[in-house]
């Protein structure tokens, strides 16, 4: 058999074949979750002007301790159009610009205020600029803010949108076509005779490529038959086809074969990965074609390790890989043979203690799962206590 691909050599293999999409430009609101294609920098300045951070009065920090005359009102969207002199007081309010003459903000709760005047009730402001946001202290015009590559968070759209945005150029959305592969499969909650399955491969995946910019396309159950999964492939029309099932070396493993046949070529095959090791990757024409061995929790780990980065890539993302993070081992683990093992893990009390059975068919333990604990091939055993990577699975 040839030598198995390290996971790390076969993601990067596969993200040198996918290129960012065509880009487009979208209102924000459309963006959520989907990459920045092009630098942005801020189109105004924020604050516009020096602003109130509290309810309270604008004074000029010099004529502390008061007490002042209040002339005028200043809140946001109307300022106060007149100046402000010696002695002098504007009602203020959060986000107003502070009026001319101005410097500092007494909050109102340290203010007592009879008719027109007002008189320090505290301790009163400490410092000259008190309570007030200075021009400029978020961002100013032609700051940069988002590079090509970031991810367009909730933040970062909030962000652009101050900054004057309206839309912003994005990949177009990944169109992904979703296989299953099997005779044995129905329909979930369909009649099910006794030798059949329960098909559950792409509604997970489906759910697991939420959140990303992705258009899904069915291509439903499909047959362990060559022509049919032929039949199928040709008529693909998608950025990335990813399959299910067959992928192993069974005489009903019949996804490799029906890929070539219709001039598919195939980049690699079998990676160093438990669960996961029949894991396929390929071209098709235009699409990029991923085969995902058709053991459920096999599934699921190739999906983050592969089908999600490879939709992140042709979005556009700069930095598309997921990212492990140190844990505590909450109990021993032997050492790993010659594959990584993605092992099913739950976090309790800071620390991470492995799912007992890891058999790559077992649902309920992987539905517990909180992450997955990275174990590198040929890792020595290793012990409570010790530090260890972990992926987090949602
Ligand atoms: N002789 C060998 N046999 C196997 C090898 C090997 O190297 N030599 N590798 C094993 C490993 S590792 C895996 S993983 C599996 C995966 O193989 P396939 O991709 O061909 O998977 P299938 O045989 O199609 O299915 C495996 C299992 O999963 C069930 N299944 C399939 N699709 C779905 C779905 N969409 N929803 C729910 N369940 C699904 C299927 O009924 C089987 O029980 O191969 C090993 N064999
Ligand atoms: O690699 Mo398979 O996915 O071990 O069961």
């Amino acid at each position: 058999m040839p030598k198995l691909l390290p996971v790390a050599e076969a993601q990067s293999r596969l993200l040198a074949l996918a290129r960012p999409l065509p880009v487009e430009r979208v209102a924000l609101a459309e963006a959520a979750g989907r990459w920045a294609a092009t630098d942005i920098t801020a189109l105004r300045t924020q604050p516009y002007a020096d602003l109130s951070a509290m309810d309270g009065y604008a004074i000029r920090f010099g004529d502390l301790p008061g007490p002042w005359r209040v002339i005028g009102e200043s809140a946001a969207g109307r300022a106060f159009a007149g100046e402000a002199g010696p002695g002098d007081a504007v009602r203020i309010f959060t986000g107003a610009p502070l009026p001319t003459g101005t410097d500092t903000v007494l909050v109102q709760e340290e203010a007592r205020r009879e008719g027109d005047r007002v008189s320090l009730d505290g301790e009163g402001p400490a410092h000259l600029g008190r309570n007030v946001r200075r021009r400029g202290l978020d961002f100013s015009e032609g700051d940069p803010l988002v590079r090509a590559g970031d991810r367009l968070t909730p933040a970062a759209l909030a962000l652009l949108g101050t900054a004057g945005h309206g839309t912003v150029a994005v990949s177009r959305k990944v169109r992904v076509a979703l296989a299953a592969t099997g005779d044995e499969l129905v329909p979930p909650g369909a009649p099910i005779g006794e030798a059949q399955l329960p098909e559950t491969n792409r509604l997970m995946l489906a759910a697991q490529l939420a959140g990303l910019p992705v258009e899904l396309i069915d291509l439903g159950i499909l047959p362990d038959r060559q022509d049919a999964l032929e039949a199928a492939f040709r008529a693909v029309d998608a950025d990335l086809l990813v399959t299910s099932g067959g992928a192993s070396v069974g005489d009903h493993d019949l996804v490799q074969p029906a890929l070539k046949a219709v001039g598919a070529t195939i980049d690699f095959w079998r990676v160093a990965l438990r669960p996961g090791k029949p894991m396929m990757a390929g071209r098709l024409g235009e699409t990029l074609v991923l085969g995902l061995p058709g053991n459920p929790v096999s599934a699921f780990v190739t999906t983050l390790l592969f089908v999600r980065p490879v939709v992140a890539a042709l979005s556009g993302a700069g930095d598309p890989m997921p990212r492990t993070r140190p844990a505590v081992l909450g109990e021993p683990l032997p050492a790993s043979g010659d594959r990584s093992d993605y092992l099913r893990a739950e976090q309790r009390d800071g620390r991470v203690f492995a799912t007992t059975i890891q058999d790559s068919s077992m649902l309920r333990t992987l539905a517990r799962a909180t992450c997955l604990i990275v174990r590198a091939r040929g890792a020595p055993p290793a012990q409570i206590g010790d530090s260890v990577e972990i992926l987090d699975v949602a």
